[in-house]
């Protein structure tokens, strides 16, 4: 039986109620058939796609990724990367905003360098003020310092993504303290949003108490795609419930597993 807590759980970004608490990329597969049978595995509700690398119609001659993940059944979260200025993560919204029909939920990151893929911030918070603007509902991606996420929320971000560790470097998350200092005063959803390389991973930053985990090289990288993707779903949904639960307090000392007190006589 399916406790009331975890049915009593709604994950809600931007007014939507998703179940899924694992947000997938479509980046780095052998095909698009891999593609589709990894997200579809994972179980993931909300699929992110990096416009300036994939065809969702700009290219009407090209495979269009959209005839594999149907925006009927995923929601569709066009991102920016490969954009380094705000100029042009704000143009590259706008061109989504027009493919899609009109969808106004976007990824916003803006990258600093190729090296390190690490978030600009200071273009970051240029951007998200002009597409908060101009009516987006904006997941931004960005460093783990708990001020620059606290200012991204005021600004009307409806999530913050920090990274776990560098995009695609599978290095899991390098400070788990900043991601907890992000919590403890966000108001908003906090995502951990790249970095993850393995199930644990992703079971560490929802038992940190993340609303939810945003993933690609982990599972289109790993030797059975399928299978990860299949474990990564698994592994949210552990340390989900594992958060709810509450873990047991920590003892400096030994407590016998069949104490005395509690005995049933
Ligand atoms: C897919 C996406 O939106 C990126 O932010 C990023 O690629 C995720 O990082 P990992 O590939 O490290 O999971």
């Amino acid at each position: 039986m399916t406790p009331d807590i975890i049915l009593n759980d709604p994950f809600i970004i931007a007014d939507r109620t998703f179940t899924s608490r694992l947000m997938i990329g479509t980046g780095k597969y052998k095909d698009m058939e891999e593609t589709r049978q990894a997200i579809e595995t994972s179980g993931a509700e909300i699929v992110t796609l990096a416009l300036r690398r994939t065809n969702i119609g700009q290219n009407p001659n090209e495979p269009n990724l959209l005839d594999v993940i149907s925006p009927e059944k995923y929601c569709i979260l066009p991102n920016t990367a490969f954009c380094y200025t705000a100029e042009e993560a704000v143009r590259t919204c706008r061109l989504a905003r027009e493919l899609l029909g009109g969808h106004d939920l976007v990824k916003l990151e803006v990258l600093g360098d190729e090296k390190t893929l690490y978030p600009n911030v200071t273009e970051t918070l240029k951007a998200a003020e002009v597409l908060i603007n101009d009516g987006f509902n904006v997941m931004v991606y960005t460093s783990d310092d708990p001020l620059i996420a606290k200012r991204l929320e005021d600004m009307g971000c409806v999530a913050v993504m920090p990274l776990g560790a560098p995009i695609g470097s599978g290095l899991g998350i390098s400070n788990p303290h900043n991601i907890k200092l992000i919590l403890e005063n966000a108001k908003v959803p906090i995502i951990v949003d790249a970095g993850v390389g393995t199930p644990s991973d992703a079971t560490l930053a929802m038992e940190l108490g993340c609303a939810g985990v945003l993933m690609n090289s982990a599972v289109a990288h790993a030797q059975q795609p399928v299978l990860m993707a299949q474990a990564m779903r698994k592994a949210v949904e552990c340390g989900r419930e594992g958060y709810l639960a509450g873990r047991m307090p920590r003892k400096a000392y030994a407590s016998a597993s069949s104490p005395i007190e509690g005995t049933i006589s």
